[in-house]
């Protein structure tokens, strides 16, 4: 109903400021755009789900998610690409892990302290009402 439309409206406007801050931190500048294939031919037979900030945005505003968790979940799959494809100990590697693992603490750290669980409780209701 009504109700629930204004509960989705307000997940999305929450996430699209969370997606626009990391995207604006000079440290996930690496992350802003889908790996250019082009560049990484290989990277596809690597990593089975591509994620970026921007395909994030993208799927917000096409009404993708209904719980900040379903964010969540593609959220985590751009800093563990980021481990998985770039594991070597060479500097390139440590460098792009260090900030994936940046990515990572900073999503937690932003949704333990802006995101009420009661507001999550109602979206996982509304989730499995559909
Ligand atoms: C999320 O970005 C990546 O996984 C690419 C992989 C990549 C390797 C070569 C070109 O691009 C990356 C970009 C910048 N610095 C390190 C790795």
């Amino acid at each position: 109903e009504e109700q629930e439309e204004d509960v989705l409206r307000e997940l999305r406007l929450f996430l699209r400021n969370v997606t626009e801050r990391l995207a604006l931190d000079r440290r996930f500048k690496a992350f802003t755009k889908p790996v250019d294939i082009e560049e990484v031919p290989d990277y596809l037979m690597v990593i089975k789900k591509p994620m970026d900030l921007s395909t994030l945005m993208t799927n917000i505003d096409e009404h993708k998610y209904v719980t900040v968790s379903e964010f969540m979940s593609d959220a985590d799959l751009i800093w563990q690409n980021a481990l998985e494809y770039n594991p070597d100990s060479d500097p390139m590697d440590r460098h792009i892990r260090h900030r994936a693992c940046a990515l990572k603490d900073t999503v937690r750290a932003i949704i333990r302290d802006e995101l009420d669980e009661d507001f999550e409780r109602v979206c996982e209701e509304i989730k499995e009402s559909r």
